[in-house]
């Protein structure tokens, strides 16, 4: 199988870069839609579509409802179709720039994502999550196309809840745990083939970058300051991670994550913040060294990330709880058989229950 890298046409972030999406966007289309839920149309509806009015674009905007679910996809893609919309701008969380990427394959038309949370890599990938009306996970979708620009304003960035911002960290320190195993094993990536050497530089530059800067960033992002280290932190959680999962690969942290999400319990956990409990478990099931482990889980708590299970909502789960995340994570669709190893479903429940007595351990020894 040949190696693929693939990747959006550009990216552009910093400071108040929302005023100039126009002068980066004029060349995408002549009708835009901007998709938003109410909280992001009010931070930045005003400043977007002048924006793109001043550079000669028509422009509506549609409301987003909260969930990126098949029926709002297809009530966004008649809108859009009745008004001949030519660029789709998706603007938000991982729900409405997922949502906003279904609408564009629909009518096949140009993309832009304009994440206004560093929370997780969905704004950079070719592929939705979709879920039902009521936030059950349905299905991914891949597409063939890439958004034509990711347009990241780090002043919204950094004036977002800081939840956000952390969860974004532990989504990007996850990349690299997972393109590493997959290259190790010589496993497939996202894109649908082998992972390049861009792909997996590119996930350790991510890991790299949010152990050198994470710590400052949140604190910067906590009194809704914009530093190097945010814009630092931002590109991590946002490119680097995004190229890095999909050419680089993913492996066990999202598996586990993907079947943390079977527990109801866990609703109220951000993406990232399972993801955190998914990559803890990858290292237990690893047998990394105790010190590497350790430090790990200290760094998540420095982070404000959670560690153990009863940090994402699932106090004392049962035997069978447990049981039905390590089944859904070893499911043969999913990307723990791209670890060096072959994976069981009664090694990742021992790997979450040891994680999580590791990371309780460590907190307790504070
Ligand atoms: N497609 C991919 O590659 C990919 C990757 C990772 C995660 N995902 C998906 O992304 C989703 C999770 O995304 P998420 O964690 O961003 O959450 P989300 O999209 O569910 O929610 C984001 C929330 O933040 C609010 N918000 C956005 N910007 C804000 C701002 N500047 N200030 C205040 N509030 C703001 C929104 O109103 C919304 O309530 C999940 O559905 C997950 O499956 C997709
Ligand atoms: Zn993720």
């Amino acid at each position: 199988m040949a190696q693929i890298f693939k990747s959006p046409a550009a990216y552009v972030q910093g400071r108040d870069v929302a005023e100039e999406i126009g002068s980066h966007a004029e060349e995408l289309g002549e009708e835009a839609v901007l998709i938003a839920d109410e909280i992001v149309l009010d931070i930045l509806e005003d400043r977007v579509l002048t924006s793109l009015e001043d550079a000669g674009l028509g422009t509506m905007s549609v409301e987003f409802n909260g969930e990126a679910s098949e029926t709002e996809i297809d009530r966004i893609t008649s809108l859009a179709e009745e008004q001949g919309i030519d660029l789709v701008i998706g603007a938000g969380g991982g729900k409405a720039l997922d949502t906003a990427k279904a609408v564009r394959t629909n009518i096949d038309e140009s993309m832009v994502s304009m994440p206004t949370v560093a929370s997780t890599d969905a704004p950079t990938s070719a592929l939705s999550v979709i879920y039902s009306e009521h936030g059950e996970f349905q299905e991914y979708r891949f597409y063939e196309d890439h958004p034509d620009l990711v347009l990241v304003d780090t002043a919204i960035i950094a004036d977002a809840p800081t939840r956000f911002f952390r969860s974004g960290i532990a989504d990007g320190l996850a990349t690299w745990f997972e393109a590493d195993a997959a290259n190790q094993s010589d496993g497939d990536n996202v894109v649908g083939g082998k992972p390049t050497r861009a792909g997996h530089h590119l996930a350790r530059l991510c890991y790299d970058t949010l152990c050198d800067h994470g710590l400052a960033a949140v604190d910067a992002v906590e009194r809704g300051a914009v530093t190097e280290s945010v814009e630092a932190v931002t590109e991590a959680n946002t490119l680097l991670s995004g190229l890095g999962f999909e050419s680089g690969g993913l492996a066990a942290a999202h598996s586990i994550h993907n079947g943390l999400t079977q527990l109801e319990a866990t609703h109220d956990a951000t993406h990232g913040e399972k993801v955190n409990i998914g990559t803890i478990s990858q290292l237990a099931l690893e047998g990394r060294d105790d010190a590497f482990i350790e430090e790990y889980v200290e760094f998540s708590l420095d982070l404000g990330l959670p560690v153990t299970l009863s940090d994402i909502g699932l106090d004392d789960p049962s035997h069978n709880d447990l049981t039905v995340v390590a089944e859904a994570a070893c499911d043969e669709e999913e990307t723990i058989h791209n670890q060096p190893f072959a994976v069981s479903s009664s090694m990742v429940r021992d790997a979450l229950l040891t994680a999580d007595e590791l990371s309780r351990r460590v907190r307790e020894n504070r």
